[in-house]
């Protein structure tokens, strides 16, 4: 029987197949039909004869294919019954193939159509079908396009190194991880990259006074008067640079122009110092009014002194006035140095001033009658130290002190104003120009930090370093941010390696057994140099001394002359005689704590070798202090130190002797501190 059921079946087959094949295809179209007249509703609102058309012809096809479907299922349900499970399987896998068949058609079918008309009223139900499966066939390959991507974007992703998709045009966010990043080297500006140079041998590279053109008669007589009868290079550069741009007098600049600012990086003891003093004298003796034109603002009130004392000398017998402004005196004296009242108002008692920066801006705010509109010059000496102490604003002070206007100025022409952009109306109006003169061993060549002066088309003069011997051009030496310093030609500098323990008995052996005299020892802080200084009183045989904030002014500038005098054979101190103090005799230095800046060891070994003279200058190391401190050296361009080896048979004298200064030192400390406590 079953035999039988099978070849009848295998026997019908094909026709069998054909026809179930049909009746899907019929089934197919009943159903978009239905899908079509649930529409139908919002297509009759718009309605169109054509359509009704069509709406009529679909419902008698429907009537038709829903007997057959229902005649036809009945029949298929009655195969079903007499068929074995192989037969069943058999006939999903014909279903498949009718399936495929009937897509192939539709997709015929759809392109003819498509050829034919594209309006939606000829849209068949099967193409209506085959779009949706296109559709969605098209949604399937989109989604499965776009899955791609994003597990090709995560599979990029963590390199972070590519962050584009497939598509040129997208950015895919994300990818923080670190990349390599180039480095931007520094632009200087054309001012700081071509400077003038200046040829640092002082000895072999004297002007004389007489070959300086422009010198006043009575300028060069005070020179003759204080023995200089040559310039050094720094001098004979600048001088001649500075009264060119005062040659037409102090109310105008060249030509009715605005002078440049002048910088000025030389090394120590180069004699920077005359290279302002002799311009601003030989440029003011023209005055008539005193006014305060020049303003010298130095950062310690030692400099500041030291400086008055310079210009004192070189305007005496001239007719004008410095006066000095560091604290030194009372507030109230300074104030009565400064001004006078008069029956027709305040007048100034000072034609220059030297200051330092904080004292400055109080006379600036409480002094009554003391102004800066007739300001000339303005000297930023240790010019970098002065950067540094910008957080005070100062210079703004001064600045809007220059260019206030006056209370009820009678001639408003006249009155000037702070330099803008320059216009043809800007440059009509002529006034007294503000010059700044820029000086320091280290003058940094930062662009960021120069800024903050507000220099007017500077012009740099820069001591040229030590390069190739044969390289003669003045291209040698290229500044840069951290800046090549120069220390002084005559310097010998070394180093001495050390241990904690060995430090104050090479000191000792230093003073004692070589018998040197005039040494400037520096530490590191006021504490280390007092307990030094102490250390060395209680070992005896010493004239020691010690120079910090822990003494008055007074006793400072007490000390500095001993010192000078020859009265004291060591002076321990701190950082504050390190910049710009001139003592003459300074044979040598001792760095017995390293500086950590290169800046700090330049100005520190600076205060010998100074005016061409020449100078030993000893750095104590230990052992781990060794290569930072060489590779400090190195970045800066300076030469290499020589090892300088001390004996530990020489200290072993000083060794008993020493132990008792130390317990002595002990309880001298401790006094101090009961002392300070009571
Ligand atoms: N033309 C000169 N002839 C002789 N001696 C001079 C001359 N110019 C300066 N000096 C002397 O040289 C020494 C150093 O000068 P000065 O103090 O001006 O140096 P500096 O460059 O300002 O040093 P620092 O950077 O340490 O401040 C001073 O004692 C000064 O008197």
């Amino acid at each position: 029987m079953s035999l039988f059921v099978i070849n009848r079946y295998l026997g019908d087959e094909v026709t069998t197949s054909e026809d179930r094949s049909k009746a899907l295809l019929q089934k197919l179209h009943e159903q978009a039909k239905d899908r079509q007249q649930q529409q139908r509703p919002h297509s009759k609102e718009k309605g169109t004869p054509k359509s009704n058309h069509v709406e009529e012809t679909d419902k008698t096809i429907s009537t038709e294919t829903e007997t057959s479907r229902k005649t036809k299922k009945r029949k298929k349900k009655q195969e079903e019954e007499v068929k074995s499970p192989s037969e069943n399987e058999q006939d999903s896998q014909l279903q498949e193939a009718t399936h495929i068949k009937e897509k192939k058609q539709t997709k015929k079918k759809k392109i003819i159509v498509e050829e034919k008309d594209e309006s939606p009223e000829h849209i068949s139900e099967h193409d209506e079908r085959s779009r949706a499966e296109q559709e969605s066939s098209k949604t399937e390959e989109e989604s499965r396009r776009a899955e791609e991507e994003s597990s090709r974007a995560k599979e990029i992703e963590p390199s972070g190194a590519e962050v584009t998709t497939s598509n040129p045009n997208s950015i895919l966010l994300g990818g923080f991880e670190p990349k390599a990043v180039e480095k931007v080297l520094p632009v200087l500006p054309q001012w700081l990259t071509q400077p003038s140079f200046l040829q640092k041998n002082i000895k072999q590279n004297l002007v004389p006074i007489h070959d300086i053109p422009g010198l006043h008669p009575k300028v060069l007589k005070k020179l003759e008067v204080n023995k200089v009868k040559d310039f050094f290079p720094v001098q004979a550069e600048v001088i001649p640079a500075v009264l060119d741009s005062s040659c037409h007098g102090f109310l105008l600049g060249k030509g009715g122009y605005r002078p440049s600012d002048v910088c000025v990086s030389a090394p120590t003891g180069s004699g920077k110092t005359l290279a302002f003093v002799i311009p601003i004298v030989q440029t003011l003796l023209q005055r008539v009014v005193c006014e305060v034109r020049a303003l010298v603002v130095l950062p310690t009130k030692e400099l500041a002194q030291q400086v008055c004392k310079v210009f004192n000398t070189y305007v005496d017998g001239m007719g004008l006035k410095v006066v000095m402004i560091a604290g030194q005196k009372s507030f109230l004296k300074e104030q009565e140095s400064l001004i006078q009242k008069t029956a027709f108002g305040f007048s100034s008692l000072a034609d220059i001033l030297v200051c330092t920066p904080g004292r400055l801006v109080d006379h600036i705010q409480q002094t009554e009658g003391f102004n800066l509109r007739h300001l000339r010059f303005l000297v930023i000496d240790e010019a970098d130290r002065m950067i540094d102490s910008m957080n005070q604003d100062w210079l703004n002070h001064v600045t809007k002190a220059v260019f206030r206007l006056e209370a009820g100025s009678p001639n408003m022409l006249f009155t000037r104003k702070e330099p803008g952009i320059l216009t043809a109306a800007s440059s009509c109006l002529h006034q007294t120009p503000l010059q700044k003169l820029l000086f320091s061993a280290t003058l940094t060549q930062n662009p960021e930090k120069l800024k903050q002066l507000g220099l007017y088309q500077p012009r740099l003069f820069i001591s040229k370093q030590k390069g190739n011997p044969n390289d003669s051009s003045e291209t040698q030496m290229e500044p840069s941010i951290s800046g090549n310093f120069s220390l002084p030609e005559g310097l010998t500098h070394y180093y001495i390696p050390c241990n904690l323990n060995s430090k104050p008995l090479i000191l000792l052996h230093f003073l004692l057994s070589l018998r040197f005299s005039r040494v400037l020892c520096f530490t590191n802080s006021r504490d280390a140099s007092h307990r030094l200084y102490l250390l060395i009183r209680s070992f005896g045989g010493i004239d020691v001394a010690e120079f910090s904030s822990r003494l008055s002014p007074g006793e400072r500038k007490r000390t500095l002359k001993e010192f000078e005098q020859g009265k004291v054979q060591l002076l321990v101190s701190t950082d504050a005689t390190a910049r710009g103090i001139d003592i003459k005799g300074v044979k040598c230095i001792i760095n017995y704590d390293a500086p950590q800046f290169i800046r700090t060891y330049v100005h520190r070994v600076g205060r010998t070798a100074r005016a061409g003279k020449a100078g030993l200058a000893f750095t104590m190391l230990l052992k781990v202090q060794e290569k930072p401190y060489f590779g400090m050296l190195r970045d800066a361009g300076a030469p290499e130190l020589q090892r300088q080896l001390v004996k530990s048979e020489c200290l072993k004298q000083y060794e008993q002797r020493y132990e008792e200064a130390l317990s002595e030192l002990q309880k001298a400390v401790k006094n101090e501190r009961a002392q300070k406590r009571s």
